[in-house]
Order: structure tokens, then sequence, then C-alpha cells
């Protein structure tokens, strides 16, 4: 049999600890406890514990450093945590998510809870660590990783993607508003280019990045090409050899660069920052988009001469809002493989929860259905997705023990003036709390509080 599995318990009241640690006990797993930060990470050291029951406020240090803390000790052997917080903090439970614990629990903590919540931790990590052990290939991982939808538009995008996996030259250009999936779309162009697909993609985003280095990472460069320069480095034309270069948010590459791409495009070959040596590159170049590149050339932005040459190919992603079809296919494989990597059993959406998906128009596309039913899994205690989990953007978010909303007529209560003044304070701050704090001459975590008892959603400003 294998040994008991062990849980540390850090919180500083003193009869949680004895309850919990008891409860735990009795379902014969190994049970320690400590009651601050420091005594907890050193337990944590000597014990190497399993699970860690974490509470957000402890008196020397906040749970989230202690968090990051254990995740940093553990050399790729951490424990997974589970946050206890206060009730009405739901944005630092999904922060402390975000940050990596495996799930929260809201204060007063109930025992069953707290005993299925550790078991559901243990058998995740038994998953995650049966996963591990058989390492995918880099196909397996984006095909599984992929769900195109099932609408015509993407179907005919796949099909557009496959035919031109047969011309490994030919240079592709995918336009698309933000999050539509252009960057796996070309990843899947790549790995169905059967001369390509053994050889490296690799991948630069031209938006995040100033032009003299956006170059010497494109082209490589020479020893003492540049003050930085100590040594020779290869750049990515070069590391890609053989494979795909993809050129993120190719309509903000500066003017200067652009030439120098050209002339790579016309002759195939390349010199480093500094270099004498003529490079062949034997690559494909992929381009993604999410501006009218058309219309940047029209402005004198982009050049035409490049234009033509990286649109040899073109492949149009339309916006999720214009693809309806799609949001119910993809909320669901996401649920699936959120839920899965997260330990939790839930296995649909409720309908409710379908009907606000298919009404909302996703302005950040597939890549803000994700963070949604991202979301949802964290929040959700259930085994469907309610919609109660589901937070979308700019909808009226009513929490669910607030009080309901005035007759016509009557005046607003001093809660729902504050609320609104507060809110509109954010609006003013664009989101940054400690100006509020300032404006409204209360601490800091005042109003940290009162963002949460409001059940003031941050996201907007994000
Ligand atoms: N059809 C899809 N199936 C599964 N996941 C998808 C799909 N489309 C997009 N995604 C997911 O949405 C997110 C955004 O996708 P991706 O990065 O490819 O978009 P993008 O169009 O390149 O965005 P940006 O223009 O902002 O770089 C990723 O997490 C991606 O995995």
């Amino acid at each position: 049999m294998s040994p008991p599995a062990k849980i540390l318990v850090i919180d500083d009241e003193k009869t949680f600890r004895v309850v919990a640690q008891a409860a735990l006990a009795a379902e014969g797993f190994e049970a320690r406890s400590a009651a601050s930060a420091g005594e907890g990470l050193a337990l944590a050291r000597e014990l190497r514990p399993e699970v860690v029951v974490l509470d957000r406020n402890l008196p020397d240090a906040d749970g989230l450093a202690v968090l990051e803390r254990l995740r940093a000790d553990g050399h790729g052997d951490e424990p997974l945590v589970v946050m206890a917080t206060a009730y009405g903090e739901i944005e630092n439970a999904v922060q402390a998510v975000k940050l990596g614990a495996f799930d929260y629990l809201t204060k007063p903590i109930q025992l069953p809870a707290l005993v299925l919540t550790v078991k559901r931790a243990l058998e995740a990590r038994r998953l995650r660590r049966r996963a591990d052990g058989f390492s995918g290939t880099a196909r397996r991982r984006v095909e599984r990783g992929l769900c195109l939808g099932e609408s015509a538009a993407m179907r005919r995008v796949v099909e557009l993607a496959e035919k031109v996996a047969a011309s490994p030259d030919t240079t592709v250009l995918i336009e698309g508003e933000s999050g539509t999936g252009k960057e796996l779309v070309a990843r899947l162009l790549h790995l169905r280019t059967a001369q390509r697909s053994e050889a490296p993609f690799v991948e630069l985003n031209c938006a995040a990045i100033p032009e003299t280095l956006l170059e010497a990472e494109l082209f490589g460069h020479e020893r003492g090409a540049f003050t930085d320069a100590k040594r020779a480095k290869p750049g990515l034309l070069e590391q890609a050899e053989g494979g795909t270069v993809f050129l993120d948010e190719v309509g903000d590459m500066p003017l200067a660069t652009q030439a120098k791409l050209l002339k790579v495009l016309e002759t195939q070959v390349f010199r480093r920052l500094g270099g004498t040596r003529d490079l062949g590159a034997d690559v494909r170049f992929v381009s993604a988009t999410h501006r009218d590149l058309q219309a940047a050339v029209a402005d004198g932005g982009f050049r035409l001469d490049l234009f033509h040459r990286l649109d040899v190919f073109h492949i149009h992603i339309p916006p999720l809002r214009e693809r309806p079809e799609d949001v119910l296919p993809l909320a669901r494989f996401f649920l699936a493989e959120l839920a899965s990597r997260a330990g939790k059993e839930i296995r649909g959406l409720a309908p409710e929860t379908e009907r606000r998906l298919l009404a909302y128009p996703f302005p950040g596309n597939v890549r803000e259905l994700r963070n949604v039913v991202e979301r949802g899994v964290i929040l959700e205690t259930g085994d469907t997705l309610s919609p109660e989990a589901v937070l979308l953007r700019d909808e009226a978010r009513p929490r669910p023990d607030a009080p309901a909303p005035p007759e016509a007529g009557e005046p607003p209560t001093l809660e729902e003036m504050e609320r609104a003044y507060l809110a509109g304070l954010l609006d003013r701050a664009k989101g940054n709390r400690s100006q509020v704090a300032r404006w409204m001459g209360v601490s800091y975590p005042t109003v940290l509080k009162k963002i949460a008892d409001y059940g003031i959603d941050l996201s907007r400003w994000d």
C-alpha cells in the first residue's frame, strides 16, 4: 500500500486547525498544521505535502505570497494549494486560482467540502503526473487543442489551410480580428505541410518589439554589430531553417524592416546584422494581421510590393459573432479541457448559460470565450456550468444576495448610491484602485473590500 497522502493546513485560527486536522486524519491522511506563513513554509519544506490548505489572510504574510513561495520551492513537485478566503472575496479567490492555486474554499469552511476538495486535488495530482509521463508530440498537442468549429466558415478555413499545405513555399496571410485563432491556424498549416512539419515553427510578434531588436531577432547578428552584441547570434530565419516563420501582427512592422523582409522574399538570401556572408532562407512565411493591410497600404504605412509578396494565399478567419454555430461546440470543448485540468466534474452547460453565451457578441472572439469558460470552471461548484459562474463583460451583474432594484419612483438607498459612486470613480481612474482610495479618502484595503462587497467586476479595465 502506498503511504498516506500528506496534507498541510496553514491557518492562524486554532479551532479550525484542530478540527480540520482531525477531519483529514479521519480520512486516513497524514495531516499537519501551522499557524503562520513562516512556520508553514518551513514545515512544507520538511514534510513535502501533496496538498496545502492555505489561509489567504495570515498574520505574517499574504496568502498569495505564500502560494508563490510554495510553488517556487516545489522544484517541479510542488503541492496543490487550496486557498481559504473570506466570504465576499471572490475576486481574490479567482486571482489565487489564476496564480496557480488548485481551488478555493470560502470561510467558514464546511468540513465535508474541505475533505472533498482535498480528495479532488489528490486525484488531479495523480492524473497530472500520469499525463506528464507521456509527453505527446507537438502535432498531438496542437490537434488536441483545436476545435475548429462546425460552421461552414471554419470548415472553409481548414480546407484552405490543407490546400496550401501542399505548396510548401507559398506565403500565406491570415487575417482576422484579435483572438480568432490566427496563430492556431498557422500552426496547423505548419504541421500539415509534410516537407516542413519536422522543422521548427518560429514566431515573431512584430508589434511587441522596437525596430532594431526586431531586425536582430529576425536576421540575427554578428559579434559587435551593435553595442550590446557581445557574441554572434543566429536569427529566427536561421532557427526556422526548413520550417515556418510566423510573423504575427505583420501590419505593425516598421517600414525599414519591411524593405529588408521584401528583399529576403525576393532573393531567398539574407545577412545577419553586421555580417558579410549571404545565408539561404529556406522557410515558408506565414503572416497574420488584425488590421486591414490594404488600408495600411493606402495610408502609406505598409509597402504595396511587400503586401503582394505576403498575400499570395489569403485566409480570412471571421469573428466569432459571425459564426454563432461555433460558440457552443467551442464552449463545450474548452469546458471539457479546463474542467479535467482542474480535476472538476462539470459535465455540460446549463440551458440558461447556453442562452447567454449565444446572445453575447464576444468582441474578444475565441480567446474571450475560453477565458469566460476558464473563469466559470474556477467558480463553479456544481456539475453543470451555471449562468452565475459565467460572467460576461458589460452585462448587468446583480449579485445573488444584492438587494432587489428599487420600484420606480423610490429613492435609491445609501448602498446603491455608494456602489454607483464607487463604480463611477473606478471608471474615471480606469480601474486604478489606489487612485480611487485617494479620491474617496479611505484606505486601499477599504476600497478592495467595497469592490468585493458590491460585486463590482474589474475585468473591463484590464
Ligand atoms: N478554433 C479554436 N479551437 C480551439 N482554441 C481556439 C480556437 N481558436 C482560437 N482558440 C484559442 O483562442 C486563443 C486565441 O487564439 P490565437 O492566439 O490563435 O488568436 P490570434 O487570432 O492569433 O490572436 P491575436 O491576433 O490576438 O494574436 C488561444 O488560446 C487559442 O488556443
